[in-house]
């Protein structure tokens, strides 16, 4: 792989409800039609909870025990099609409580990291049903430095900027993000690719579950702020290169990292 250039995929699905066995089936016809695609991508990428929806007053019962299908069928299929994929993100059972967790693999189908979300957004319930992680998503894809986080995260600018600082080139974002907040959104991952100087690629899901709708709208940005792709409001898969030697040229034209003064952005009573 050409480590300053990196094309990605992002698998905009429909989720069914409760479903594990409709949506993994549903994930691998889109996989399959993803690597059959020239030029073929090198990283894919799917919404958050894709494997059940937010069916959270079963989710005890449907999250997937230790992740084990979903590692096996990723590991299976990345060593095969040889693909990194980061596995959207997955209900993931864990020691008796349930987590809102990502998997990244590799071409080799190895688990290269994990990332359950640490902001739990309210207006869906998830403090009532998931438990929070307590670890940052850092991740290494053949020689590319990346982030991830998940949905509601996207509103936590300090959690992006640490990836970034970390040195994160690539942040991407799962999630399942409803109507009527398309306009917070687009905004919001603009803002992170510009005062992260990185790109931004972030999967969202479409199709209606119970009154919620999920508008789609998946975007790949660039450290410039410019939308390379943006889905619509139907099952698509967009595909786009990024240049990574962009990152460090919009670095260098606009130092904010070496001009930043985080001793005067602390608060005395900071947590
Ligand atoms: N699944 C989520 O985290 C949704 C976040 C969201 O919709 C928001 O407005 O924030």
């Amino acid at each position: 792989m050409d480590r300053s250039k990196l094309n990605v995929s992002v698998l905009q699905m429909d989720v069914a409800i409760g479903d594990p066995d409709a949506n993994f089936a549903a994930v691998k016809r889109m996989l399959k039609e993803a690597v059959g695609r020239e030029p073929k991508p090198d990283v894919l990428i799917l919404p958050e909870m894709w494997n059940t929806g937010y069916a959270l007053d079963r989710i005890t019962e449907l999250a997937d025990e230790n992740g084990e299908r979903t590692k096996a069928f990723f590991a299976e299929f990345c060593r095969t099609h040889q693909v990194n994929i980061i596995a959207g993100s997955i209900a993931e059972k864990r020691d008796g409580d349930v987590y809102n967790t990502i998997y990244a693999f590799d071409r080799e189908g190895r688990l290269v990291s994990d990332y359950s979300k640490i902001h739990l957004f309210r207006l869906m319930d998830e403090e009532k049903y998931l438990k929070a992680g307590d670890k940052r998503g850092r991740l290494e894809l053949g020689g590319v430095q990346a982030g991830a986080m998940i949905c509601y995260d996207i509103r936590f600018p300090e959690l992006a900027r640490t990836l970034a600082l970390e040195g994160a080139h690539v942040l991407f974002v799962p999630a399942e993000w409803p109507n009527p907040r398309l306009h917070h959104w687009r905004t919001l991952l603009m803002a992170r690719a510009i005062e992260n100087q990185m790109y931004v690629v972030a999967c969202n899901r479409v199709g209606i579950s119970g009154t919620t709708e999920f508008f789609g709208h998946s975007l790949i940005i660039d450290p410039w702020g410019e939308i390379l792709a943006e889905g619509g409001e139907w099952e698509e898969i967009l595909t786009t290169e990024l240049d990574l030697e962009l990152v460090e040229g919009i670095r260098r034209q606009i130092p904010v990292f070496e001009d930043r003064r985080p001793s005067l952005y602390r608060q005395s009573d900071e947590g």
